[in-house]
């Protein structure tokens, strides 16, 4: 349990021991009321099986009722029962609400802290991860670890704290008898533990396991719509989906099928039980004080019986809980091994030429390097293209660039200072436009200042203006408050890019960078960003990476990529006559 604990403790990121600390107290507090419950029942039995209120319990209630007159005392003890069992189930609900309260915070909690750590996880590794296994991850096994494992833990202490409190109370009464209903009782709840205890831990390894199963269908029929549509293989995937959904079913149907079992087997050794009491009490005692003892014994069964039904339920789904704690533990694990990201604000302006010098890089999963001793100079105010070959590294070098990937060897430097020194600052400077440009479910305005806090109007119109979306913005209904994305206004191709473009731009980016950016536009538009893209020159460094000629065609320079080198740099005409693959390129109409 403390392993358990432990790990816990690692998903959520903060100390949980004090509140766990505070819910056992609450636990014994819980129990020690429902032995008063059960105690309080000692005076009255012993009274109306005939008993005298000279001595025993009965003695010691007279004492606080201040009479011995059965007429007077019976009804007041009875009241004072009602009263504390009123008192115990208020002080029960009232715990049961706080302690709901700390598992569902944790679970809450649990999914921030994991999700921020897929977040802050290095560009490199996220790149490796499966969507299927993050989502499977914060939405399945979190709350499956909190509400079966963590909750089931804590329920578990209660209900075996309550246990011990009234055998306690029935051990004061009767050892024999209860030593006898304990062997039946606890016997037959190990026994169908034991033998649900694998079924339990196999149904949460199905479920698990189908839970990925159910999304891998479902996540090509809503991303990959179009070629699922053309292909014709929606009953494929519809098909995997049932398989999973099936099967989960089945699973689901299983375990709690096998969660309530146990209460049958218990409710037959609760009669047996019962029967082996009043068998040995009447063959030992007085029929008075056999009769007086099973009236306790009955009163206690009915919190034993659901006390136990639960215990033994509880441990099952613990144990089918712990697959989905194993792999968050993992997980966790896995993901603290890596660097995070740092959430410190940018702290300096980078400014100045970028500078790669001998940057080597290789995937991690990969024997050999992707780029191979890379130097260059990425002059400050001028626009640098990266061309060559599909394959050839071009989109490595930028997230190299970037700062998303770290180079294996080398360094990258902005005005004399390596950009991994503040990756914020030097994020903070950036415009980048991609070739799948991410909207987001807002207005257009909301998608131009993504992140940006307040917006600056006047920023806002230039961006817009330089992007060339005021015709795209005039023909919306309501204009920049026009919602796009999931729920709205659906853009073309060559729209998200403008509206990619507005964004790097009204960042006031030091350095634009454009990644295919014009690939979706169409002549005309191209020509006109290009244009706009060219008077920026000298405001801020950009930095293009294209297949079509007519983009890198004017940039200052073009850095030419081959097999994970740089095969030639200068001017477009400099390149042509450097290297004869560039050369072939540009004659086949390939760049
Ligand atoms: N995660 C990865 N692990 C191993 N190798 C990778 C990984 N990602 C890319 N590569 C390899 O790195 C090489 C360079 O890829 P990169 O995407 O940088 O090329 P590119 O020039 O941008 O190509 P394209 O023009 O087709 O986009 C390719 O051979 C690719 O197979």
């Amino acid at each position: 349990m403390i392993e358990k604990l432990r790990t816990v403790r690692g998903l959520v990121g903060g100390p949980v021991a004090g509140r766990t600390l505070l819910s056992v107290v609450g636990s014994c507090l819980v129990a020690v009321l429902d032995m008063l419950g059960v105690a309080a029942v000692l005076p009255l039995m012993q009274l109306v099986t005939g008993g005298s209120a000279e001595n025993g319990p009965a003695a010691w209630a007279a004492r606080i009722v201040g009479s011995s007159e059965p007429g007077i005392l019976i009804p007041a003890i009875a009241g004072l029962i009602a009263c504390a069992f009123v008192l115990k189930s208020l002080v029960t609900i009232g715990f049961r609400w706080w302690q709901l309260g700390f598992t569902t915070g944790l679970e809450a909690e649990a999914s921030v802290e994991l999700t921020r750590r897929y977040v802050l996880s290095p560009y490199g590794t996220h790149r490796l991860r499966n969507v299927g296994e993050i989502r499977r991850c914060v939405e399945s096994f979190v709350p499956q670890t909190f509400s079966q494992v963590v909750q089931g833990l804590l329920n578990w202490i209660t209900d075996a704290l309550t246990l011990l409190a009234v055998v306690v109370v029935l051990l004061s009464v009767s050892p024999s008898a209860t030593v006898l209903a304990a062997v039946v009782f606890a016997g037959s709840g190990w026994t169908v533990q034991r033998v649900l205890r694998p079924r339990f831990g196999r149904v949460g390894e199905t479920m698990a396991r189908v839970d990925l199963e159910s999304w891998s269908a479902l996540m090509p029929t809503l991303h990959g719509f179009r070629e699922v549509r053309l292909a014709g293989a929606e009953e494929l995937f519809v098909g995997r989906l049932r398989q999973a959904k099936h099967e989960r079913a089945h699973a689901q149907r299983e375990l709690s099928l096998i969660s309530e079992l146990p209460k049958y087997v218990l409710e037959v050794a609760f009669v047996a039980g019962i029967g082996a009491v009043a068998a040995l009490l009447f063959a030992t005692q007085s029929p008075g004080e056999a009769a007086s003892v099973i009236g306790v014994f009955s009163v206690a069964a009915t919190r034993i019986l659901p006390t136990v039904n639960r215990l033994v339920a509880t441990t099952g789904l613990i144990r089918s809980g712990q697959k989905a704690l194993a792999v968050l533990a993992a997980e966790t694990k896995e993901l603290d091994r890596a660097e995070r990201h740092p959430l410190a604000p940018p702290s300096r302006v980078y400014d100045g030429d970028i500078r790669l010098d001998r940057v080597t890089f290789a995937f991690p999963d990969a024997d050999e390097p992707v780029l191979r001793s890379v130097s260059t100079t990425i002059e400050r105010g001028r626009t640098t293209a990266f061309v060559g070959a599909s394959g050839a590294g071009k989109s490595t070098l930028l997230d190299l660039v970037l700062g998303l990937l770290e180079p294996t060897s080398g360094s990258i430097t902005c005005g004399g200072v390596n950009t991994k020194d503040d990756l914020n600052s030097w994020y903070a400077g950036l415009g980048v436009v991609p070739q799948e440009v991410f909207l987001l479910d807002d207005t257009l305005e909301a998608n131009i200042t993504l992140g940006e806090g307040a917006t600056d109007l006047d920023r806002l119109r230039e961006a817009v203006r330089l992007a060339q979306l005021d015709a795209v913005i005039a023909d919306l209904p309501d204009g920049l408050a026009a919602r796009l994305g999931e729920r709205g206004v659906r853009l073309s191709g060559g729209q998200r890019q403008r509206v990619g473009i507005a964004r790097a731009l009204y960042r006031k980016p030091k350095v634009l960078v454009l990644d295919e950016a014009t690939s979706s536009l169409d002549g005309a538009t191209e020509y006109r960003i290009t244009e706009t893209v060219e008077r920026l020159s000298g405001l801020m460094t950009v930095i293009v990476v294209a297949h079509r000629l007519s983009t890198v065609r004017h940039a200052d320079k073009i850095l030419f990529l081959s097999a994970g080198s740089v095969a030639a740099e200068g001017t477009f005409e400099e390149v042509r006559e450097l290297s004869p693959e560039f050369s072939q390129l540009v004659s086949l109409g390939r760049v």
